[in-house]
């Protein structure tokens, strides 16, 4: 790639950011980008916000965070990689990076590299060799771009930094061919008072050492790896010289989780935290074991010595140094780091950065993109929207009818293909008996449901029979609403096992826990818990509904909170339709 070799005074929007870009004229954005941190320690806390959003505005998608504090890139014999030993601050300063960058730059990946944070006792031995990169460290995304926060004593010093930088980058990593830099200068003034107070706070006494151990574990789900999973575990990598166990919860130990069938299968948790690991230090010996009880190897491995927790883990800590010593083993160290705050919380989210948090966010997202079925026409747009007895589903259906939709309500639809007189009538009573029947001669539906739930042949044998009919009067329902050029809702419990699929273009689905779903069923239709179990067991579980559904949609909380899903998937749908009429439209 040809690099522009003239410079740029980029002025990003902000205050806090000009930039000086060497870099292609055609590019604006990159993909992935290495921030090589030079200031002080003791200065970086405050920085690290500006910084990180004048760098979100040169990167989209990874930021990769590299720490020399100290740096001189303003002479090149000065700027070459060097061991740091972990200091406490270090360890403070990683958790108010991924803190911060929640805060102002939350769409991106961020990752603090260690390669070059050692204790100096794992030191001894490698011939006091203070080179962390002896060739360059492949990234599992190599950077495009190199930023720092290098304070320039005089503009004309930019060329001679921005070189020195690139070369700095290019020894310690991977880069693409035509690497670019980017010189950020956040602004300073306010902050630079504050500095001296942090200083003078931290006095001369010099930085705090870390304790490090050879063995350090740690346990959790790590779904949707966030800024407090990172910031767990780097400071982990951070306190390991040599082997790091990760005990990974799964199966059983999912099972109460909020919203757990949209947590990351086993298999790409794995993956997720494997090449996060490996790009941040990759020295270390990684151990993922799968956790089905919340001990794991914690309590067996007599190697391990420190066990990092959070404020909300500890009690878990201690239970495991109790199992250690009932099992003969020393006790492990508890290092304790804090829970990072969630600015952007909503009421039924937690205060902290977590995992259920960003799986509510997506419900009413678009999780799978829909196939394009070319047998379908394209008006009206049909979502299908399916769920298990009692998760809601049908207030959703009421709730997007009032947003504009058509809803074609196939429960109804059903009852009425065995109205007395209608197709499915004789069929129904000759398969079921006339002891279904009321005085009047109609179906008694609850009657012929306790002959149908729990029984899988029987209530086969029903929708044999009504399931064509339904689909019959639902095709009907979808051909009138295509004058207004209308997005039906066709509101079908069993839109899946019915393999309905076919006449939609989007599935969605509602999810509510199954013990939820009992009570609700309960309480409405008044049967016993044993009927309300043998309904939910007629149909598909949550998890294997989620696994077909373009959208999912959740009526655990209050009615405004589903209100305002809803509206966000009807939002987002309304875009997606305008896509396709764009993208289809003789013009384009
Ligand atoms: C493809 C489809 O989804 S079509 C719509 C579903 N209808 C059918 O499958 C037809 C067969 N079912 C029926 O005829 C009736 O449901 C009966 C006779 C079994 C029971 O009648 P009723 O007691 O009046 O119950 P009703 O029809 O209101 O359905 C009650 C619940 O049973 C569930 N249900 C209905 N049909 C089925 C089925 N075939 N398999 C499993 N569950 C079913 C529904 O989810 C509904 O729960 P919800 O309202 O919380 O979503």
């Amino acid at each position: 790639m040809a690099v522009q070799l003239s410079f740029q005074y980029l002025h990003y929007g902000s205050p806090t950011a000009v930039c000086v870009c060497h870099r292609p004229a055609s590019m604006s954005m990159f993909s992935t980008g290495i921030l090589v941190l030079t200031s002080p320690l003791h200065t970086l806390p405050l920085r690290i916000a500006p910084v990180l959003s004048s760098a979100a505005q040169v990167v989209e998608r990874t930021l990769y965070v590299h720490l020399h504090p100290g740096l001189n890139l303003g002479s090149a014999g000065q700027a070459r990689p060097v061991y740091i030993p972990p200091v406490a601050d270090v360890s403070s300063l990683i958790a108010r990076l991924y803190s911060n960058a929640a805060d102002v730059c939350g769409h991106l990946d961020v990752r603090v590299l260690l390669t070059n944070f050692r204790a100096q006792q794992s030191l001894v031995g490698t011939g006091g060799a203070n080179n962390p990169f002896p060739s360059p460290q492949t990234l599992s995304h190599s950077p495009e771009v190199v930023l720092t926060d290098f304070h320039l004593q005089d503009p004309d010093q930019s060329l001679l930094v921005a070189q020195c930088l690139q070369r700095y980058a290019g020894h310690c990593y991977t880069c693409t061919p035509g690497l670019a830099s980017v010189l950020l200068h956040p602004h300073l003034d306010t902050l630079e008072e504050k500095e001296e107070v942090e200083l003078e706070r931290h006095g001369p006494a010099g930085p705090e050492p870390l304790q490090t151990y050879s063995d350090v574990v740690v346990g959790g789900t790590f779904d949707r790896l966030h800024g407090a999973h990172k910031t767990l575990l780097n400071i982990s990598c951070l306190l390991a010289n040599k082997r790091f166990v990760i005990g990974l919860c799964d199966s059983e130990l999912l099972k109460k989780k909020v919203l757990k069938e949209l947590i990351e299968p086993y298999a790409l948790r794995v993956e997720r935290l494997q090449e996060f690991l490996q790009d941040v230090k990759p020295s270390l010996q990684y151990e993922i074991v799968p956790l089905s009880e919340p001990f794991g190897p914690s309590i067996t491995d007599s190697n391990l010595q420190c066990i990092v927790v959070s404020e909300e883990t500890r009690r878990g800590g201690e239970a495991v140094n109790k199992k250690r010593l009932e099992n003969g083993l020393s006790e492990l160290v508890l290092h304790e780091i804090q829970v990072i705050k969630d600015a952007h919380h909503s009421e039924i989210e937690e205060e902290k950065i977590s995992s259920s948090s960003l799986r509510s966010r997506l419900l009413g997202t678009l999780l799978t993109p829909p196939k394009d079925n070319p047998l379908l026409p394209p008006v009206p747009y049909v979502i299908g929207l399916s769920g298990g007895s009692g998760s809601g589903k049908s207030s959703i259906a009421r709730r997007l009818e009032a947003l504009g939709a058509v809803r074609i309500d196939s429960d109804q639809l059903g009852h009425e293909t065995y109205c007395p007189g209608a197709a499915a009538y004789q069929r129904v009573v000759e398969e079921f008996g006339e002891d279904i029947l009321n005085d009047d001669k109609t179906i008694n539906r609850r009657s012929l449901g306790r002959k149908v739930f729990g029984n899988k042949e029987r209530l086969k044998s029903l929708t044999d029979i009504v399931w064509p009919e339904i689909a019959l009067l639902v095709k009907h329902k979808i051909q009138q609403a295509r004058e207004g050029k209308q997005v039906c809702i066709l509101d079908a419990a069993v839109l899946l096992e019915a393999g309905w699929t076919e006449m939609v273009h989007e599935v969605w689905v509602t999810i509510i826990p199954e013990e939820e779903a009992a009570l609700r069923i309960m309480a409405r239709d008044g049967v016993s818990e044993e009927d309300a179990r043998r309904r939910l067991e007629s149909q598909w579980s949550n998890a294997q509904q989620v696994g077909h559904a373009n959208v999912v949609l959740c009526t655990l909380w209050e009615p405004d909170v589903t209100q305002r899903q809803v509206q966000k998937a009807w939002k987002l749908l309304q875009e997606r339709i305008q896509q396709r009429w764009e993208n289809n439209s003789p013009l384009s």
